[in-house]
């Protein structure tokens, strides 16, 4: 993976096995192989654990988007999900293998992950940055054939391509930020772990940023750039609520032809318009999982941030849009 060494405060795992082993793809659950099966997942940095007891299914080939209050371990979850904290206890299976037993360079190839805050490498440019993207795809004697196209690519998807030869600590912190996608694409995955990638971006950058990678088809499938990306693949969006359209599975073996985004974010009209999949974490537990439409409600809402909201349907797209009432001037 290219990003490892931007995320220094979490503990890595071994690629050996564990006692948790899983030959290959499984069909022990009824349904499609997630993306991530998560099981009795216990997760923490130090005696008191974060994360307990977690189950989760991460639907492969669709956006999932976390939420909850700071501190809930939303972060966690994800530094799991990427191979960046090893489990005290349970299973993480990544399309049905044990992910324990996954080699880190083989889960780079197919796992890209972006920290909530990484270090920006001193005097690197943008366009060396980004390069850095495509080490896990790199021979021994040297870069991949697809290399360039990839880099100009990721760089021309996240806007970035007129700060290729900036220096990325001299960026401001939103253009920064779409360089750190940038990486993340020029890894060219099936799956991508977002963790706050909006967080700097103005609004119309968030929805550029969010719908860019909601829409990414597969690496190498009909239509991509020779790179894994594509440039145009930003315009086939489906507005509507937890949608999942024909085209999210090839017609012949339910294989994804989208990649499976998981992403950890903060506005939730935002969370609840991107996200095919919503799950809401209290305390490191999920308290809600499903369409926004059906995660996102007063209730939820209640339990998870302590918040009161008004909920109505967006006009044009029906997806859930929460008005937050201040907890300072409660009404009633
Ligand atoms: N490297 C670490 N060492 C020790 N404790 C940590 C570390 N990272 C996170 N924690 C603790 O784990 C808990 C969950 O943190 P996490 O970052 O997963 O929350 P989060 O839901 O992502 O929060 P936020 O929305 O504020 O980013 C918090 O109590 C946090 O202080």
């Amino acid at each position: 993976m290219a990003l490892p060494a931007t995320e220094p405060d979490t503990a890595r795992p071994r690629d050996t096995a564990t006692s948790h082993e899983t030959p290959g793809p499984t069909s022990r659950e009824d349904g499609p192989t997630p993306a991530f099966r998560v099981r009795g997942l216990t997760l923490g940095y130090g005696a008191e654990p974060v994360v307990r007891d977690l189950d989760l299914d991460i639907p492969a080939g669709r956006t999932t988007v976390l939420i909850g209050a700071n501190g809930c371990g939303k972060s966690t979850i994800l530094r799991a999900l990427g191979r960046q904290l090893r489990p005290v206890s349970g299973t993480i299976e990544v399309a049905g293998r044990d992910l324990a037993r996954v080699k880190a360079r083989e889960h780079a190839r197919s796992v890209a992950f972006l920290p909530q805050s990484p270090l920006v490498p001193e005097g690197l440019t943008v366009a060396e940055l980004v390069a850095r993207g495509r080490h896990p795809h790199r021979r021994w004697w040297g870069g991949g054939d697809d290399d360039e196209a990839v880099v100009a690519d990721a760089l021309a998807m996240t806007d970035t391509a007129g700060l290729a030869h900036r220096r990325v600590d001299e960026l401001s912190g939103g253009q920064r930020q779409r360089v750190w996608v940038a990486l993340v694409l020029a890894q060219a995955t099936d799956t991508l772990l977002l963790d706050e990638p909006c967080s700097f971006l103005d609004l119309a950058h968030q929805l550029d940023i969010l719908d860019l990678v909601h829409d990414l088809p597969m690496p190498g499938a009909p239509g991509e750039a020779a790179s894994g990306t594509s440039a145009d693949s930003g315009a086939a969006g489906d507005d509507s609520p937890g949608s999942g359209s024909a085209g999210d599975c090839s017609a012949d073996d339910q294989a994804p032809v989208r990649r499976t985004v998981v992403a950890v974010l903060h506005e939730l009209s935002l969370a609840a318009r991107v996200a095919d999949h919503l799950v809401a974490v209290a305390d490191g537990g999920v308290v809600a999982a499903g369409p926004p439409d059906e995660v996102i409600t007063r209730e939820t809402l209640r339990r998870v941030f302590d918040l009161d909201a008004d909920i109505i349907a967006d006009p044009l797209t029906g997806h859930p849009v929460v008005l937050p009432r201040s907890r300072r001037k409660r009404t009633a």
